[in-house]
């Protein structure tokens, strides 16, 4: 086991260190169709704003990475440095998770650019960030609410699984769910996990299989969001804030150990293979294969726009 470690940490610092060679399949360039994809280190200062009110020990979190709230990396380090400022608020008890982008888009998931003629350099960087955003999410001692009111595509919707509650939209035109399949590539299995324990087994291999994206109310229906705000009823936000007092309600210690019993293992599995998992990610997102698919499928998004 450890022998086995030990060389896949040797694998992901060869793989930093091929950031200086360009990447190797230069006949996927389709750029010129492609001038809208081609933005990628952000600015970490703007992506994310944290509101905490600690009269009502709620804090929420607006995503607004314009134009879709995707995950760039310093979108993902944004949102994980956000989630720990809270959790440091010892006043601070729930959290609420939404996009304040005024598209609505929660998140369109992970920022293509990233995966597609990667900087080889960064790539295990990125990597490393997804899996600490799960970890942070998915494991904090806060009460979690997703507030999805648009769009929440792969790991748009890891970040609500990750969750403790979802609150939808109920517009058919909002569709959430893992669609990697439909990229050609595949969720992870912590994610894939997740989808899981949250519709069951049998949903989560149709879904995965076909890359199923929901309507709310299919939704609803298998159990991938908890409750769904129509028009004419209260806002998503009040719903939100009313869930989160509920959860402050439950005595925190209670909460947290409750927490624990259905994430602890999943956590502790990623926590313990996390060189593997993005020495497998970057070896599977680099063949031509995976790279030609994610070029027609950016080309089709960009058609999809004009
Ligand atoms: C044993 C087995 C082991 C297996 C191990 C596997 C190892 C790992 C494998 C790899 C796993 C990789 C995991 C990936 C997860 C992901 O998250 S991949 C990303 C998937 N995302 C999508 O498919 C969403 C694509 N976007 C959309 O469908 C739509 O944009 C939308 C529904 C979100 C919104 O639609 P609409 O309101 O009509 O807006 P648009 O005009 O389409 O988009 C606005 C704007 O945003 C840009 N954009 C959208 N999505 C992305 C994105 N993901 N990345 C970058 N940019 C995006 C879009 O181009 C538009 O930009 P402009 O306005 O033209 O500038």
């Amino acid at each position: 086991m450890s022998v086995h470690v030990s060389q896949s940490a040797h694998k992901i610092q060869l793989w930093r260190r091929l950031g200086s060679v360009q990447y190797r399949d230069s006949s996927l360039l389709q750029r010129q169709h492609l001038s809208s994809f081609s933005s990628k280190a952000d600015r970490n200062d703007d992506l994310v704003t944290l509101e905490a009110s600690p009269d009502t020990g709620v804090a929420t979190l607006r995503m607004h990475r314009s134009p879709a709230n995707s995950l760039s990396m310093e979108m993902m380090q944004s949102i994980s440095g956000a989630i720990r400022k809270a959790e440091s608020d010892r006043k601070i008890q729930s959290l609420i998770l939404t996009s304040s982008l005024p598209s609505g888009i929660f998140s369109a998931g992970l920022e293509l650019t990233e995966l597609y003629q990667p900087d080889l350099a960064r790539l295990p960087k990125f990597w490393e960030s997804f899996q600490q955003l799960y970890l942070d999410l998915y494991g904090s001692r806060l009460s979690t609410i997703a507030s999805i009111g648009g769009p929440a595509p792969a790991a748009g919707c890891m970040l609500s699984l990750s969750c403790d509650y979802r609150i939808m939209t109920d517009n058919p035109k909002c569709t959430i769910g893992l669609n990697e399949s439909q990229l050609g590539i595949v969720a992870p299995p912590w994610l894939a996990q997740q989808y899981i324990d949250v519709i069951g087994n049998r949903n989560a291999e149709l879904a995965l299989l076909l890359g199923t994206l929901f309507t709310p109310q299919q939704a609803l229906t298998v159990g991938l969001v908890d409750e769904l705000v129509c028009s004419g009823d209260s806002s998503i936000d009040e719903m939100a804030q009313r869930k989160a007092a509920e959860f402050i309600r439950i005595p925190p210690k209670a909460r947290v150990a409750a927490k624990e019993l259905t994430r602890g293992t999943q956590i502790a599995k990623l926590s313990g293979n996390r060189e593997e998992d993005t020495e497998f990610f970057c070896s599977f997102v680099t063949t031509d294969t995976v790279q030609k698919t994610l070029g027609s499928y950016l080309e089709m998004l960009a058609k999809r726009k004009k």
